[in-house]
């Protein structure tokens, strides 16, 4: 049984079919890239996904599950996490804090008066896990507002970690990085999937991440799902690369 499955789904706007036919089948485990060129389709995939708005044509299913007209707050609450729906990063609050209030937030704590000695210890070891999973330890005390873009984002992950994600919607997790933060942030989608068996799927427009870490490629253009497959069978595909890949591929080497 798929993890997540799409039947036929479609998206209209009025006149425009943004989204059309579109069939995808995601394992449990798996980590898959949605890739195609710009107004291809895949924010309104993600936006159908995680309840945004409905399908005007379709149906799409997650754990067994119909949710097709299910509300982000309810798909929340089963598992699918788009990072910046959950994502309130307080600027003006450390890393440690922006953790906690994502910790005691999940835990139901945040309307709380007091919380016990114990219950603070439970927060508290599980920020120090979220931090550890994310890599941010040595940076817990800084102010999130004064650090880089990258790392920012990294938070956000580590906030949407708090929710328990069995799905997680990353729109591209790595734009507007240089190299050693997209090296951390694709170095953390990759242990998220490996080792939390999270199942992951990332927007991307860097064609060397997503030949080097997604299991299945998802190829959407002009609102159509042109092929599906692994780095290898994307790679050689003609469609793909017609429509699509062209120098990109050749410059990666795949
Ligand atoms: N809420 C909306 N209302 C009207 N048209 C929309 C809406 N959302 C998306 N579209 C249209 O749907 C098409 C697909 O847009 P979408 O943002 O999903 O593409 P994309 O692949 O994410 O592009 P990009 O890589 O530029 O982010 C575009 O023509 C866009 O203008």
């Amino acid at each position: 049984m798929s993890f997540l499955k799409l039947d036929n789904v479609g998206r209209r706007f009025g006149a425009l079919q943004a989204l059309k036919d579109i069939s995808i089948s995601v394992e449990q485990g798996e980590l898959r890239a949605v890739i195609g060129p710009n107004g291809a389709g895949k924010t309104t995939l993600f936006n159908l996904i995680s309840g945004f708005f409905p399908p005007t044509e379709g149906s799409i299913s997650f754990a067994g599950q119909p949710i097709t007209a299910v509300s982000p707050n309810a798909l929340v609450r089963r598992g699918i996490i788009r990072t910046f729906q959950i994502t309130q990063v307080f600027l003006s609050l450390t890393v440690y804090e922006n953790l906690r209030v994502a910790v005691e937030t999940a835990m139901g704590l945040q309307l709380r008066p007091w919380i016990s000695r114990a219950t603070r210890a439970q927060v508290e070891a599980k920020v120090e896990e979220l931090a550890d999973i994310i890599r941010i330890t040595p940076k817990l005390d800084r102010i999130v507002g004064e650090m880089s873009h990258g790392d920012q984002r990294v938070v956000e992950v580590g906030i949407a970690l708090s929710r328990h994600p069995k799905l997680l919607l990353l729109d591209e997790p790595t734009a507007g990085m240089g190299d050693q933060e997209t090296h951390h942030m694709t170095d953390l989608i990759r242990r998220l999937n490996k080792e939390q068996g999270i199942t992951i799927l990332f927007v991307e427009h860097d064609m060397a991440i997503v030949f080097g870490i997604a299991d299945k490629i998802t190829v959407l253009d002009n609102g159509t799902m042109l092929a599906e497959g692994t780095a290898a069978e994307i790679s050689a595909n003609p469609r793909v690369q017609s429509a699509y890949l062209g120098n990109a591929l050749e410059e990666t080497a795949v």
